[in-house]
């Protein structure tokens, strides 16, 4: 059996010291400060936004002419003579030729005077980016490095020992995966491993379930599965859908703490089924995780048969170019090389320092422009093509997880973010076009375009002159136009074809986007505190829950069984104040057939009293 463990074991911990690093904050003296709640003061043809904070000096005189405190941000109504807005169309159109990729950003309304005043602070933000490619400690909070642009080029590393990490995993995951594909590591029955069941969460799920709809061939090498939740019932189907072929399945168990609840019970439950029938899971397990967190010394005592790094500095939603997304995909047969230069193309174009030629902060630019810089204006993805079904799902957790923030890097309450949703055209158009066209104004698309309909030679026309594509194009082009009418403003990002090249540098392109307006707006990208919140009270929850079925057996093992009020359950747990988690604790168990409903309904919660249908006397005296 190939082992892996020298790649994951071996390397001694980086400190963020080794590296050099330079502090992303020390470089903001000329970073502007941004209103923290801006006041939206609507005129017929004018904004304001109204700041509550201090602007700072190097506003230019046009948005600061209200005075101190204020800035002020013209908008126009959309162009709509035919002539000008081809024009914007031509001047603004970003092509990259060797990528394949369109930008168009015309039917986004911001005018010259918007991109002059923008200027000091995209300067800033391509100052914060290089020094972040550098090595800084861009991650303040958490006091690490942010590199995951390395992963595509690793040269770019900060040093030799992060460069050499990243290329062995690389090479480790290129010939696992091909002693997989070719049958050399197996499983212990026999024969060929035919699925990857992956078992993970957020960014240790979504880029390899986004990859594996857009890229993976008809006929993988491998059939991957996904477990993405603690839902015991979709734990049950995924296991039930494998059925016989458990025997021949990998289990990749992703997470980068390696210790995330719905993961672990993930591997639980499939750990369990293994064992119910009679298969070693060790002899099938691989993991993808920190060295030497609880994943990683599970699967090395375990003796699972390989284990991939996951690096300190890379976060979960930008890992697709890691291990994370690279093994799934190399084991379904998707080309991880082309990715990774599809993203480092895209990266390079990335650095340019010139706006319009630089997508990466064309996008932010729109962004900023169009949701006040505040996140007053959602973001609806609409991929028109079924294999990118899932990007719109993808971009929700690395826009929203990265700019969801409630304080900027200099302490100031900023509730920043930019919603995203979506799902596909022209499927949406049938769903909820509807109100983009003529509801509530708060959102701006994007929609994104593949030219290329079908595989070459498979075309063919379904009425003299028009193919099914032409349709997905007319549709495309025909709600873009319906939307711009009505005063919608809307962005299109084009690819010739979806492949591992365009899917790479569309992931480069936003996760570079993200960075970029982080820094225009000030804050922390690449933290989740708030995370944290409901995992805490999860946490909580879970104790409280232990607590109540201590109480509940005592009075269950009495003779006769003493049934209990909701009142005497939170008052024997010494948490009346908590009693109404009490009754979702207990009708939770109740459903599940762990508590038996004594008198009274679920209905009215005061009339319940309650039992368990087994003492534990053991527990009892434990
Ligand atoms: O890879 P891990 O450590 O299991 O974390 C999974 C996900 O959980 C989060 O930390 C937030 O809950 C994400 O940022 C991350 O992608």
């Amino acid at each position: 059996m190939a082992s892996f463990s020298g790649i994951c074991s071996s390397s001694p911990t980086i400190k963020p010291g080794n590296s050099t690093p330079r502090f992303i904050n020390s470089l903001r003296t000329d970073l502007v400060s941004f209103p923290a709640r801006p006041k939206l003061i609507a005129t017929d043809r004018v904004l304001n936004l109204v700041s509550t904070q201090s602007v700072a000096r190097d506003i230019p005189t046009e948005l600061s002419r209200a005075g101190d405190g204020v800035l002020v941000k013209e908008k126009k109504g959309l162009e709509k003579d035919p002539h000008a807005l081809w024009q914007r169309y031509v001047d603004w159109l970003y092509q990259h030729k060797e990528l394949g990729l369109f930008l168009d950003v015309s039917r986004v309304g911001f005018t010259d005077e918007f991109v002059d005043q923008m200027e000091p602070r995209f300067q800033a933000a391509f100052r914060a980016m290089e020094e972040l490619e550098k090595g800084a400690i861009a991650n303040p909070d958490e006091g690490r490095m942010v590199g995951h642009y390395w992963l595509r080029d690793p040269k770019r590393s900060p040093n030799s020992f992060l460069r050499l990490q990243i290329e062995n995993t690389l090479e480790a995951v290129c010939k696992f995966a091909d002693e997989v594909i070719g049958g050399k590591v197996k499983p212990p029955s026999g024969g060929r491993f035919t699925h990857i069941l992956s078992v993970g969460i957020g960014g240790s799920a979504l880029g390899p379930q986004f990859v594996a709809e857009a890229l993976a061939p008809d006929n993988p090498p491998l059939k991957i599965r996904f477990i993405d939740n603690t839902d015991p019932a979709g734990i049950d189907h995924q296991i039930a859908q494998l059925g016989p072929e458990l025997a021949t399945t990998l289990v990749i168990v992703i997470s980068k703490s390696g210790g995330t609840p719905e993961t672990r019970n993930g591997l639980l439950e499939v750990q369990k089924a293994f064992r119910e029938v009679g298969l070693n899971f060790a002899k099938q397990g691989v993991a993808i995780t920190q060295e030497n967190s609880l994943l990683d010394n599970t699967a090395r005592i375990e003796g699972w048969v390989a284990r991939f790094p996951m690096f300190d500095w890379v976060g979960g939603r930008t890992s697709e170019m890691s291990a994370v997304g690279l093994l799934p995909a190399a084991l379904q047969g998707i080309d991880i090389k082309e990715m990774l230069a599809g993203a480092s193309l895209m990266d390079e174009a990335n650095r340019t320092t010139v706006i319009r030629n630089n997508p990466a902060a064309l996008l932010a630019l729109c962004w900023y422009w169009a949701s006040d810089g505040v996140g007053s204006k959602d973001m609806v993805v609409l991929p028109y093509k079924d294999s990118l079904l899932l990007f719109s799902r993808y971009l929700q957790q690395l826009v929203m997880e990265s700019l969801g923030k409630e304080f900027d890097l200099d302490g100031n309450r900023v509730n920043q973010g930019l919603t995203v949703y979506g799902n596909k055209g022209s499927t949406d158009q049938h769903a909820y076009i509807q109100q983009l066209r003529e509801g509530v104004h708060n959102f701006f698309v994007t929609f994104i375009e593949v030219l290329r309909d079908r595989p070459p030679g498979h075309d063919w026309e379904l009425e003299p002159g028009v193919t099914c594509g032409d349709y997905l194009f007319g549709m495309l082009q025909g709600t873009r136009s319906a939307l711009y009418s009505n005063d919608r403003e809307s962005l299109t990002v084009t690819v010739q074809e979806v492949t591992p090249r365009s899917v790479g540098a569309l992931v480069a392109l936003y996760e570079r986007a993200v960075g970029i307006y982080a820094s225009l707006v000030n804050i922390n990208a690449y933290h989740q505190p708030g995370v944290e919140a409901g995992k805490k009270a999860a946490g909580e929850v879970l104790a409280l829950q232990k607590r109540v079925l201590a109480v509940l057996n005592e009075a269950s093992c009495k003779q006769p069984v003493e049934p209990l009020t909701l009142e005497e359950v939170a008052e024997r747990c010494h948490a009346p104040e908590d009693i109404e988690m009490i009754y979702k604790v207990i009708a939770h168990m109740a459903a599940n057939d762990r508590a038996i409903i004594a008198e009274g309904s679920c209905g009215s919660p005061r009339s319940i009293k309650v039992f368990l249908g087994e003492c534990n006397i053991d527990e009892l005296y434990a």
